[in-house]
C-alpha cells in the first residue's frame, strides 16, 4: 500500500500535476521589465490618498447612498400591497380596499422610478466628476514635471496611466466605499435582527466568519497581483504602440513590421495570461464562498435541530432565523466580491501614486524677472545627469552679453544640448553658477525666466493644428497682423499663401504635410513672434540643402538681432556669423573667440573649420551673406 501510494506520488511528480496546478494560480517572472512594477501601497492608503478629490461630492454620496437605500423600502411597500391585495381583497372579497391599492401601488412604483434615475444618476455624476477633477490634477502634475521624467518613462504608459486607471480609482474611492457602507450597514442590521431572535443559533452561525475572511484575503491578494501584472502589461502595449505608430516610417522603410508585431502580441500574450488568472479567481471565488454560506446554513440547521428537539426554540423560529441567516450572506457574499474589485483597482491606484510622487528636477522660486536685458553668464557650471556618474560638463565658465551671439561647437556628445538644457532650467547645475542678470537662476520663477526665452529646436516641433495656431504658439495673444509680420520675417510667408487655405490650413501631426525647411520657416517665425530677449538656435540648419540653407540663414539673422543669442551647431559655416565661438571638448571650454581671432591661434577649431570647408569645397556662405 505504501509503495503504491509512493508510486503516485512519484508519477505525479513526474508530470509535475502539483507544480502545474499551483502555477495555475500564479503571475510567471518572465524578467521582462518594459515597464517596472509601481511599488506597493496598501489600500486604506489608497483611500486616504484619493479622498480629498472625493470630499467635495461628499454630501451629495449621502444622497445617492440615501437614494439607493430608499428602493429596496419601496419595493418592500410594493410587496407588502400585494399580501394586502390577496389577504384582503381575494380571500375575504373585500373590495373596498382595491382602489387605494391600485394608487399606492402606482404611486410607489414611479416614487420607486425616481428613486432609481435620480440615485444612478447622482452616483455616476459623482464618480465622473471625481475621474474629472484626478485627471485633470495628474495631467497638471505631470505638465510641472521635469523633462527627465519624460525622458525616462514611456509615453504610452503615461497615457495609459492617464486615462484607464485613474477611471479605475473611482471603483475603489467612491462605488467601493459607498457599496462598502451600505453593505457594512446591512450585515449590521442583520446580524443584530438575528441575535435578537435567537443568540444561540446567531453565535453558532458566526462560526464560519473567519472561514469568509481567510477565503477572501487569499483571493484578494492574488486578484491584486494578476491585476497589477495586466494593468503593467496594459501599460506596455500602449507604450510599444506609441512607439511602432509614431516611427511608422522607419518601421516600413527597414521592414520591421513582424518584429514589432511580435513583441506587441508578447505583451498582448502576457496582459492575456493575467487576465485569465483573475477570470480564473473569480470564477473560483463565487463557489468557495457558496460553499462557505452552505457549511454556515448546515452547522446552523444541525443546531438549530438540536436545540428544537431538546426544547430550546420552535420550529418557526428556525424557518425564520435560516431565511433570516440566507439575508445576511447576500450582503456578506456581495462584500466579499467588492474587495476583490477594490484590491484589483488599488493596483490601478499605485500606478497613479508613483507617478503623484514625483517631484520636479528643478525647485519652483517665487522671484519674477521682468525684461531683462539678459547678460547670461555660466560660472564654473558643472554637471552630471540624475543618477549618473558620467560627467557631462565640467567647470564651463562663459559670458553673453545683450544683443551678443555666442556658437557653441564641438563634436557629437561633448555636452552642447546640455548647455542649452541648463539656461532653461530643465536641469539645474551639480555645481557652479548660471546668472541671468546677475541673478542666480535658481533663484527665479521657471515661468518668467522661460518667457524671456525663445527657442529653436533642432527637430522643428510642429503640431496638429493651422499654420496660424503653430505660429501663435510662441505668443497665444498674437494678432493676425503678427502672425502675417513673423511670418514674412522668416521667409515663409509665401509658401503659406500659396497653400489652400493659408494661414488656416491643417498642417496635420507633427507637421507632416510640411517640408524639412518649411517646418523650420514655421518653428522660426513662432521664435520671432515671442519676441524674448534670449534666443536659443539649435542646429538651425540642420538636415537642410545647400539653397534651403542659404534662405534660411537671413531669417535667422534677423530673428538674432538684439538678442543675447546661444547656438548650437555642427556647421561651422552657421558659427562663423556668432560673435564669439565656444569650442568645447570632453566637456570643457577648450577654446574662445571671434571666428578670425580662432582661425588666427590655428588650434582645434581651425582644424574642424579647414577640415569642413575641404569636404564642402567651396567658400563660407557667411562671406556671400
Ligand atoms: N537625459 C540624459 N540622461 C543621461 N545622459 C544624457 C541625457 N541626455 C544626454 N545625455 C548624455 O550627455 C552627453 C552630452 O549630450 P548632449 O546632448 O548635450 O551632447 P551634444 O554636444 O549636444 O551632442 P549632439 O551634437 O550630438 O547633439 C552625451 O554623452 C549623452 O549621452
Amino acid at each position: 500500500m505504501k509503495e503504491r501510494i509512493q508510486r503516485i506520488v512519484d508519477k505525479m511528480k513526474q508530470l509535475s500535476l502539483f507544480h502545474r496546478f499551483k502555477s495555475l494560480w500564479r503571475i510567471e517572472d518572465t524578467g521582462d521589465n518594459l515597464i517596472s512594477e509601481s511599488p506597493p501601497v496598501p489600500v486604506m492608503d489608497i483611500f486616504r490618498r484619493f479622498w480629498p478629490y472625493a470630499r467635495p461630492y461628499r454630501y451629495w454620496i449621502i444622497l445617492s447612498l440615501l437614494l439607493i437605500a430608499l428602493q429596496p423600502i419601496v419595493q418592500s411597500g410594493t410587496i407588502w400591497l400585494l399580501q394586502v391585495f390577496i389577504d384582503s381583497v381575494l380571500t375575504n372579497g373585500d373590495f373596498d380596499p382595491l382602489y387605494w391599492l391600485i394608487f399606492s401601488y402606482l404611486g410607489l412604483t414611479i416614487i420607486h422610478g425616481i428613486l432609481y434615475f435620480s440615485g444612478t444618476y447622482l452616483s455616476n455624476w459623482v464618480g465622473e466628476s471625481f475621474i474629472l477633477s484626478l485627471r485633470k490634477s495628474l495631467f497638471e502634475h505631470l505638465q510641472g514635471l521635469s523633462l527627465h521624467f519624460f525622458v525616462e518613462h514611456k509615453l504610452g504608459d503615461i497615457i495609459s496611466r492617464i486615462s484607464g486607471d485613474i477611471a479605475s480609482i473611482e471603483r475603489l474611492v467612491i462605488t467601493g466605499a459607498t457599496s462598502a457602507v451600505s453593505y457594512l450597514f446591512q450585515i449590521v442590521v442583520f446580524t443584530g435582527m438575528l441575535f435578537f431572535m435567537e443568540w444561540k443559533l446567531a453565535l453558532v452561525s458566526l462560526v464560519v466568519v473567519p472561514l469568509f475572511y481567510l477565503v477572501t484575503r487569499f483571493f484578494s491578494k492574488r486578484i491584486k497581483m494578476a491585476s497589477r501584472e495586466r494593468t503593467r502589461r496594459e501599460g506596455a502595449i500602449n507604450a510599444l504602440s506609441e512607439e511602432s505608430f509614431s516611427n511608422v516610417a522607419l518601421m516600413q522603410a527597414y521592414n520591421q513590421q513582424e518584429a514589432e508585431s511580435k513583441r506587441f502580441s508578447l505583451q498582448n500574450q502576457r496582459s492575456f495570461k493575467a487576465k485569465m488568472l483573475k477570470v480564473r479567481l473569480k470564477a473560483a471565488f463565487t463557489p468557495v464562498i457558496s460553499f462557505i454560506e452552505m457549511a454556515g446554513t448546515l452547522v446552523v440547521m444541525v443546531a438549530g435541530a438540536w436545540l428544537l428537539f431538546n426544547g430550546g426554540i420552535t420550529l418557526g423560529t428556525l424557518i425564520a432565523f435560516v431565511t433570516l441567516l440566507s439575508k445576511l450572506y447576500a450582503p456578506v457574499r456581495r462584500l466579499s466580491k467588492l474587495l476583490n474589485t477594490i484590491y484589483s483597482a488599488s493596483a490601478s491606484a499605485e500606478r497613479v501614486i508613483e507617478y503623484l510622487e514625483e517631484k520636479p528636477l528643478v525647485k519652483e522660486s517665487a522671484y519674477a524677472l521682468e525684461h531683462p536685458a539678459a547678460r547670461i553668464e555660466f560660472d564654473q557650471v558643472s554637471f552630471s545627469y540624475p543618477d549618473k556618474s558620467k560627467t557631462i560638463l565640467s567647470n564651463v565658465s562663459f559670458q553673453i552679453e545683450p544683443g551678443e551671439s555666442v556658437a557653441l561647437v564641438g563634436s557629437s556628445g561633448v555636452g552642447k544640448s546640455t548647455i542649452v538644457k541648463l539656461l532653461m532650467r530643465f536641469y539645474d547645475p551639480t555645481n557652479g553658477r548660471i546668472l541671468l542678470d546677475g541673478n542666480v537662476l535658481k533663484g527665479l520663477q521657471i515661468d518668467s525666466l522661460r518667457e524671456n526665452i525663445a527657442v529653436l529646436f533642432q527637430e522643428s516641433l510642429i503640431f496638429d493644428g493651422t499654420v496660424k495656431e503653430n505660429i501663435a504658439y510662441g505668443n497665444p495673444g498674437a494678432t493676425d497682423e503678427e502672425i502675417v509680420k513673423a511670418a514674412k520675417f522668416a521667409d515663409a510667408h509665401e509658401f503659406i499663401r500659396d497653400m489652400d487655405n493659408g494661414y488656416d490650413t491643417w498642417i496635420g501631426q507633427k507637421g507632416r504635410n510640411l517640408s524639412g525647411g518649411q517646418q523650420k520657416r514655421l518653428a522660426i517665425a513662432r521664435s520671432m513672434i515671442r519676441n524674448a530677449p534670449i534666443l536659443i538656435l539649435d542646429e538651425p540648419t540642420e538636415g537642410l540643402d545647400g539653397g534651403s540653407e542659404r534662405r534660411l540663414l537671413n531669417p535667422i539673422k534677423r530673428l538674432m538681432e538684439e538678442k543675447a543669442t546661444l547656438i548650437i551647431t555642427h556647421n561651422l559655416r552657421s558659427a562663423a556669423f556668432a560673435d564669439r565661438i565656444l569650442y568645447l571638448e570632453e566637456g570643457e571650454v577648450k577654446e574662445m573667440g571671434s571666428h578670425e581671432a580662432l582661425l588666427a591661434q590655428d588650434g582645434k577649431y581651425a582644424t574642424l573649420y579647414y577640415m569642413q570647408q575641404g569636404e564642402t569645397g567651396h567658400e563660407t556662405a557667411v562671406h556671400s551673406l
